[in-house]
């Protein structure tokens, strides 16, 4: 039973995957990356030869997606029906599909179900879930509950120094557009009622980490 649930949201590039993974080690709690499983979807709406713009085919698919993710934050791998897709879907073509999958109502409550199943379930002390919607629809009563922004330039060039194979131009165009359709599902970029931000633009990895260490530490003690 899982008693300390951490809510992470925040735009593509701000460091929710990377600085919930490192946080999560350092307190030997589970980690869930929600951003996979929409990810997992869209590659198999993708593999299925269905249309990710078309609803109805996107809905069809939900049937026959087995989906499967650790929690370890020293390493977890996304299995769809048995197939390990954990470095598919960070392809820019998955990439460029996932928002039409997310932004479909029925996708969310089924998505968000099996995340609180997970969440539930984990055996660890707590979690730390990260995505778009955790603070708001997932867990809004977590213990704590951070929105981790950084300006868009900063969020750019992380991003890009990770995506080697693509220029930089091509991946900052890419996520301006998936974070300009996201948000018209979900608001990550301001912080709802009782949601603390952390603004990681001047503030180096290491110091990220303990940002968000400190919020959760005085999450405890309130
Ligand atoms: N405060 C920071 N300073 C510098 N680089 C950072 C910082 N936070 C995250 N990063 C780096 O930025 C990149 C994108 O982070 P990631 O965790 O994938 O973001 P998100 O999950 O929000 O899309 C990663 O390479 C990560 O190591
Ligand atoms: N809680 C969440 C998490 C992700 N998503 C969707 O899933 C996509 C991929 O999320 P991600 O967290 O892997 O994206 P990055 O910010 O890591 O690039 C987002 O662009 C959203 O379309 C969502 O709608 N709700």
């Amino acid at each position: 039973m899982t008693e300390t649930v951490v809510a992470v949201d925040g735009p593509a590039g701000s460091g929710k995957s990377s600085v919930s993974k490192a946080a999560a080690k350092r307190l030997d709690f589970a980690f869930l990356d929600t951003g996979a499983a929409y990810r997992a979807l869209a590659w198999h709406v993708l593999e299925s030869g269905a249309n990710p713009e078309q609803a109805t085919e996107v809905i069809s698919s939900l049937g026959g997606f087995d989906y499967s993710i650790g929690t370890d934050p020293d390493g977890y791998a996304v299995h769809v029906s048995g197939t390990d897709v954990t470095e598919s879907i960070r392809e820019p073509r998955v990439s460029a599909a996932v928002s039409a999958v997310a932004r479909v109502p029925e996708v969310r409550a089924h998505l968000t179900a099996l995340f609180r199943s997970i969440i539930r379930d984990s055996d660890k002390a707590g979690i730390i879930v990260e995505g778009r919607d955790i603070t708001t629809v997932v867990a809004p009563d977590a213990t704590a509950r951070i929105l981790l922004t950084a300006s868009e330039e900063a969020r750019m060039s992380r991003r890009s120094a990770e995506l080697a194979t693509e220029s930089a131009s091509d991946v900052a165009i890419a996520l301006q557009k998936r974070d300009r359709a996201d948000s018209r599902v979900v608001d990550f970029m301001t912080a709802a009622d009782g949601v603390v931000t952390v603004d990681s633009t001047n503030l180096n990895f290491d110091e990220t980490v303990d940002a968000v260490l400190d919020v959760i530490r005085t999450s405890h003690e309130t």
